[in-house]
């Protein structure tokens, strides 16, 4: 079954043409790579997958439960409540807030309260916090990071950083999870650690992971189908094994395809 289906997707910026007419299927459960040359349109088909832009035309079909919306009906802050989640080229955390703090606050939207019942702090309130807080546990557990739950996020490592993100998206329970550039700035030990983690969050969340790296050692190891675009444009989609042996993808990386 697919979870995502973009169809005909285009965007254009003044006269340039960031996204072409593009299309790809994401298969549910998998590993999907969007791979490019710097400029090629990636971010910007991320960009609106999850909303913060709206293209011109095309469809971005996504059927998290069976049922299949247009996540160009919704406005950016209800794609998350449809099932998606995206971390950012940059890291995003809340400097002045704890490391459990910042895995919280990714619950923020899905907790069951409002807001006159959390000012009374009502019994269920506090219950529900406790559900939260437990499930941030969790979750620093899976990720290897337990013990520093009370620590600033600010101060830990960037690779920790990084990771604290990830740890954000899974506090939402998103169905399909965006990751752009998630091995930027990490050092070799720290994206071999990525790249098993993304493996891992996969297998035991259940989730779709939808992926744009440069480090392509990442994307062939991680991804199971890569789709290639160059000036907004697909020019390759299938295996890592298919990517590398593609002519037009060798092309395009040695900067050919300003032809
Ligand atoms: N908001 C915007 N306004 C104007 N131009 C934009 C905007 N966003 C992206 N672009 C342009 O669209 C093109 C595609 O940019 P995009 O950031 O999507 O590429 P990318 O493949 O993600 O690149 P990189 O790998 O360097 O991050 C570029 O020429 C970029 O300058």
């Amino acid at each position: 079954m697919k979870i995502l289906k973009v169809q005909n997707l285009s965007i254009s910026f003044g006269g340039l043409k960031a996204v072409d007419n593009l299309n790809f299927e994401v298969e549910d459960n998998s590993i999907y790579g969007l791979i490019g040359p710097n400029g090629a349109g990636k971010t910007t088909v991320f960009n609106c997958i999850s909303r913060f832009y709206t293209p011109d035309s095309g469809k971005v079909l996504f059927s998290p439960n069976g049922e299949e919306v247009n996540l160009l009906d919704y406005q950016v802050h209800q794609v998350i409540d449809k099932g998606l989640a995206r971390t950012f080229q940059n890291v995003e955390l809340f400097d002045n807030l704890t490391v459990l703090e910042n895995l919280m606050v990714g619950h923020h939207g899905k907790t069951k309260t409002n807001f006159f019942a959390e000012g009374l702090r009502l019994p269920f309130v506090n219950k529900e916090e406790r559900r939260v807080e437990e499930k941030a546990l969790e979750i620093l557990d899976f990720l290897n990071l337990k013990g520093i739950e009370n620590l600033q996020a600010s101060a830990q490592p960037y690779g920790v950083q990084k990771m604290l993100e990830l740890g954000r998206v899974l506090m939402s329970d998103a169905k399909l999870i965006i990751l752009d550039e998630p091995a930027a700035g990490m050092n070799d030990t720290e994206t071999d650690k990525l790249a098993e983690t993304i493996k891992r969050i996969r297998d035991h969340y259940g989730v779709t992971i939808l992926l744009v790296e440069h480090d392509m050692g990442l994307v062939m190891d991680v991804c199971e189908r890569i789709c290639a675009i160059n000036f907004g444009k697909k020019i390759a989609e299938g295996t890592p094994k298919e990517i590398q042996n593609s002519v037009e993808v060798q092309e395009a990386y040695l900067g050919k395809g300003d032809e």
